[in-house]
C-alpha cells in the first residue's frame, strides 16, 4: 500500500499516513458483506455527562466510561473477527487536523460561536493554537470545561468567562459522536454529510465534513448531501436494495430533508425509488432504524407494534429536471416489496409479545448491524429478539450493552459502513 505525506505548517508536524492514494468506498445495500466501517470509541466526552446535562445531551443515564469502552472494544473486535476494517473517527480527525486548511477551518468554526464574545474568543484561540493535532481532536470531541481553559493574570478570561456558570462548557462536548450512523452516510460511491436536528449534535457534522473533504483517504469523494441543507439524519436512511432507499421522517429527519435527499440522489443517478416513511415523533422511535433494520436481502427485523401500521409515500425519479412523482400512502411492507421487486419482504418480529417487544425495541433490539446476508450484530440483552432471528436462520453475534445502551442506540447506530460488497449485478 502506498504511503502518502501530509505536511502541516503547525509546529512543523509531519506525518506519514498508511493510506493508499485512492480507496474506493461503496455501499448500495444494508446487507452486502461489510468491508469497512467508521466507529467512534467513546472517550472523555462521555465523562462530561452529569444528571444536570444528560437530558439535553441526549443520554438516558450516566454511563460508566471504562465499561462503555470495554463494550465498544468488544464490538470492534467482533467486526474485525469477521474481516471488517474498522476506522476510528478520532484517528481520522487527528490526521485531518494535520492538514493546515482543515485545522484553520475547524478552529474558526468553534471560535465563531457568539456565546464567546471577543475576549474569551481570543483566549480560546490561544488555547487551541498550542495543541497538536491529536490534542486538538480530543478537545473538538470532548469539549473544553470552564476550568480547563489556560488563563494567566496578563491574559484574563474577561466578562463572559467570569459570569459563566462553572458547570458550563467553553466548547460543548459531543457524546453522541458514538453514533456515527447519524452524521454521515454513503450511497453508492458518494458520501452524504447530514444535517442533524438536535442542538446537542449539530457540531458533529463539522468534524465528519472536514474529514471527508480534507483527509487523504477521501480525496476525490463527491458529496450527495451537506449539513447546511434541510434536516436529515443517517439513522433514518435505509438502503433497502440497490436503487431503492427508505427515509424515515419524524423527530429528526423532516419531510423537507427527505425531499431534498430524494432530489440530490435522483440527480446523481444513485436511486430510482425512495420510500418516505412517517414515524412517531417520540424518543423511542427517533429514527427509522429504531423500528426496522435489514438482516437479509429480503428480510427485515421489525417492531411488531408498528409493522402493520407503518405507511410509505413512494417517490419516483422524474425525467430530466422534472419534479419527482409522489404516490401513496401505501402499507410500508407492500411498498417496499414492490420497489425491491420482491413478492414480499420476510418480517422477523422484535420480541414475542407486545410487552417484551416494547422493552426490546427500547433497548435497541431492532437496531442490528448486518455484516452480510443472514449475519448481524445485536445487543445480547434482547434475548427474545435474538432468538427470533436465529429461528429465522439469521446468525446473531451478541455484544454487551449495559453502558453503550444508555445513549439509546444499538450496533447500527454506532456504525457507518463505508464499504460493502455490491449487491448490484
Ligand atoms: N440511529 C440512531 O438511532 N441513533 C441513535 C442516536 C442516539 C442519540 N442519543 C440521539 O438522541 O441522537
Amino acid at each position: 500500500m502506498n504511503a502518502i505525506f501530509i505536511h502541516s505548517c503547525f509546529l512543523g508536524c509531519r506525518q506519514t499516513l498508511p493510506y493508499a492514494a485512492i480507496v474506493t468506498h461503496y455501499v448500495d445495500s444494508e446487507v452486502g458483506r461489510l468491508g469497512t466501517v467508521l466507529l467512534h470509541r467513546p472517550g472523555p466526552e462521555l465523562a462530561r455527562l452529569t444528571p444536570r446535562n444528560n437530558d439535553s445531551l441526549l443520554f438516558d443515564a450516566i454511563p460508566w466510561v471504562g465499561r462503555a469502552q470495554e463494550e465498544h472494544d468488544a464490538f470492534a473486535a467482533a467486526l474485525r473477527g469477521r474481516g471488517v476494517e474498522v476506522l476510528y473517527l478520532a484517528d481520522l480527525l487527528a490526521e485531518t487536523l494535520a492538514v493546515d486548511e482543515a485545522r484553520a477551518e475547524l478552529t474558526a468554526e468553534v471560535l465563531r460561536s457568539p456565546r464567546l464574545g471577543d475576549t474569551l474568543r481570543a483566549r480560546v484561540a490561544d488555547h487551541l493554537a498550542y495543541l497538536d493535532p491529536v490534542a486538538l481532536a480530543d478537545v473538538l470531541i470532548a469539549g473544553l470545561a470552564h476550568e480547563e481553559l489556560r488563563l494567566s493574570p496578563e491574559r484574563p478570561g474577561g466578562l463572559v468567562y467570569t459570569l459563566m456558570d462553572r458547570h458550563d462548557f467553553v466548547i460543548d462536548p459531543l457524546p453522541n459522536l458514538l453514533f456515527t450512523r447519524d452524521s454521515s452516510l454513503w450511497i453508492g460511491d458518494r458520501v452524504g454529510v447530514t444535517s442533524l436536528a438536535m442542538p446537542a449534535r449539530r457540531r458533529e457534522t463539522t468534524l465528519t465534513d472536514a474529514i471527508y473533504r480534507h483527509h487523504p483517504r477521501f480525496v476525490g469523494t463527491e458529496a450527495v448531501y451537506h449539513p447546511h441543507l434541510e434536516h436529515l439524519e443517517g439513522g433514518d436512511v435505509l438502503l433497502l436494495a440497490p436503487g431503492v432507499l427508505a427515509v424515515g421522517v419524524g423527530e429528526r429527519t423532516t419531510p423537507a430533508g427527505a425531499e431534498r435527499l430524494a432530489r440530490q440522489v435522483f440527480a446523481a443517478g444513485l436511486a430510482h425509488t425512495i420510500l418516505v416513511v412517517p414515524i412517531a415523533q417520540e424518543r423511542a422511535t427517533m429514527h427509522l432504524d429504531t423500528v426496522c433494520t435489514m438482516v437479509d436481502v429480503d428480510a427485515v427485523l421489525m417492531y411488531p407494534n408498528v409493522a402493520n401500521t407503518l405507511s410509505a409515500y413512494t417517490m419516483i425519479a422524474g425525467a430530466d429536471g422534472e419534479d419527482p412523482r409522489v404516490d401513496g400512502p401505501a402499507p410500508f411492507l407492500r411498498a417496499a416489496a414492490d420497489a425491491m421487486d420482491l413478492d414480499q419482504l420476510r418480517v422477523i418480529d422484535t420480541g414475542l409479545d407486545p410487552v417484551t417487544a416494547e422493552r426490546e425495541q427500547w433497548d435497541d433490539g431492532n437496531n442490528t448491524l448486518a455484516l452480510a446476508p443472514r449475519l448481524c450484530v445485536g445487543y445480547e440483552r434482547n434475548v427474545e429478539t435474538n432468538a427470533q432471528l436465529e429461528r429465522a436462520g439469521i446468525e446473531v453475534i451478541p455484544i454487551a450493552s449495559s453502558e453503550l445502551g444508555s445513549g439509546r442506540g444499538g450496533p447500527r447506530c454506532m456504525s457507518c459502513p463505508l464499504v460493502r460488497d455490491p449487491l448490484r449485478g
